[in-house]
């Protein structure tokens, strides 16, 4: 049985960033347009005029100060809120495809690795551009590599997932070296005309390669972690939901299928479950919560991020212990803990542990041991 590590992560960032204060001005505006709209509907008491949203709100519930897309205008734009994106030819590469392929590079190249040595690609995402051909199996060839590739769904939970596979696929020799992506195209499932939720997502890609130990090590990688174990659950809700789907094309108001949530229940939900899973994982494996590291959460919220870091530490740590990214990037779905580990792993010593964690609609949770070596 072969020793799973993690040799490298790589990450894209589009270029373009909407700050709160333009968010909000435009969906305020576009409340003003819509209400003047239905003035007489809103005075004869048969429609409630629409409220307006605020930075204030933003950045008090969700800690969000702004987010990464890979299209601007048109999400501002009052007539579409929405990322408009020109529908890629049959021969072009998909947009998936794309931002895969740089954060992809980023991290062949930081692990000393070529395409053609990789053997598996996994996309691991909570929406895929398309049905078929798989992204994967397009990325696999746009970059060379070699082996086989498929795509999976574990909503935001879909990065520790992809990883867990991943590291099946290398400790019984199905493959040696696997390019593990997470293209997030958050934008394109958020209703923008929802003031509930119009702030939460943003658009990134994160890129892992996890490899046999001995390989990495023959290749002298500095900063390598070691797969320890894992603890993945699953339990149903409806309290996120994504209902948009090829069979619903002739639906009358497609923007309401988009995602949905009971924030409150989430939050009170998806707390308790996450924060066992980490400490039953710490003690199955004798380690200390205080002796971590880093805790690399799922960037989903400040105030839930927070209270599960002060559930397993009993404390608020700094930013260095569970670092904060959703700042910048907002909710980056699967990518978020990702983000937060690639950006924040430089201060672990050698022997340090770290634990890579996600939560979301399924409910998901995945948490995994990492140790660098
Ligand atoms: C796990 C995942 O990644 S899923 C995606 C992210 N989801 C989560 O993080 C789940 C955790 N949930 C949360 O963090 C929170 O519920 C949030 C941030 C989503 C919302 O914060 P809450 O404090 O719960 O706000 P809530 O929806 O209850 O609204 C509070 C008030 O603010 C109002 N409000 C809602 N949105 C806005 C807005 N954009 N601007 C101003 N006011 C607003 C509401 O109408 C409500 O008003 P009321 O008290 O008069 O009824």
């Amino acid at each position: 049985m072969y020793c799973p590590v993690i040799s490298a992560t790589g990450l894209f960032t589009p270029e373009q960033s909407i700050s709160n204060q333009e968010l909000v001005d435009s969906y305020n505006q576009y409340v003003e347009q819509t209400n003047h709209d239905n003035a007489d509907k809103i005075a004869a008491g048969d429609i409630e005029p629409l409220q307006p949203s605020s930075v204030e709100f933003i950045e008090k519930a969700s800690g969000i100060k702004s987010r990464f897309v890979l299209q601007k205008d048109s999400i501002l734009n009052t007539s579409t809120m929405a990322p408009i994106m020109p529908v890629r030819e049959d021969y072009e590469l998909s947009y998936m495809a794309e931002m895969a392929v740089k954060a992809a590079k980023e991290a062949l190249l930081t692990a000393k690795l070529e395409a053609q040595e990789i053997d598996l690609v996994i996309v691991a995402a909570s929406n895929m551009e398309r049905a078929y051909p798989a992204i994967a199996v397009e990325i696999q060839s746009a970059l060379g590599c070699g082996g086989y590739a498929f795509d999976m769904n574990v909503a935001c939970s879909s990065a520790t997932f992809g990883i867990k596979t991943a590291a099946d696929a290398i400790k019984c020799g199905t493959a040696s070296k696997v390019l593990m992506v997470n293209p997030e195209i958050c934008s394109g499932h958020l209703n923008f005309r929802d003031r509930d939720c119009h702030f939460i997502f943003g658009d990134v890609c994160t890129a892992v390669i996890i490899e046999r130990e001995e390989d990495a090590v023959a290749r002298e990688i500095q900063t390598v972690f070691k797969i320890e174990d894992f603890k993945l659950v699953t339990e149903y809700s409806n309290n996120i939901r994504n209902n948009f789907g090829f069979l619903n094309r002739e639906a009358d108001d497609p923007q309401k299928l988009l995602f949905k949530q009971q924030g409150r229940k989430v939050f009170k939900e998806v707390v308790p479950i996450v924060a066992d899973l980490i400490q039953n994982l710490l003690d199955e494996n004798n380690v200390d919560a205080q002796k971590v590291a880093s805790f690399w959460l799922h960037q989903a919220n400040i105030n839930m991020n927070q209270l599960i870091t002060k559930k397993v530490l009993g404390e608020l740590p700094d930013n260095l212990i569970a670092p904060i990214v959703l700042d910048e990037y907002a909710n980056t779905s699967s990518a978020g803990s990702v983000i937060a580990m690639h950006k924040y792993h430089s201060h672990l010593a050698s022997d340090d542990y770290g634990v890579l964690c996600s939560f979301g609609a399924g409910y998901s949770a995945g948490a995994i041991l990492l140790k660098k070596n």
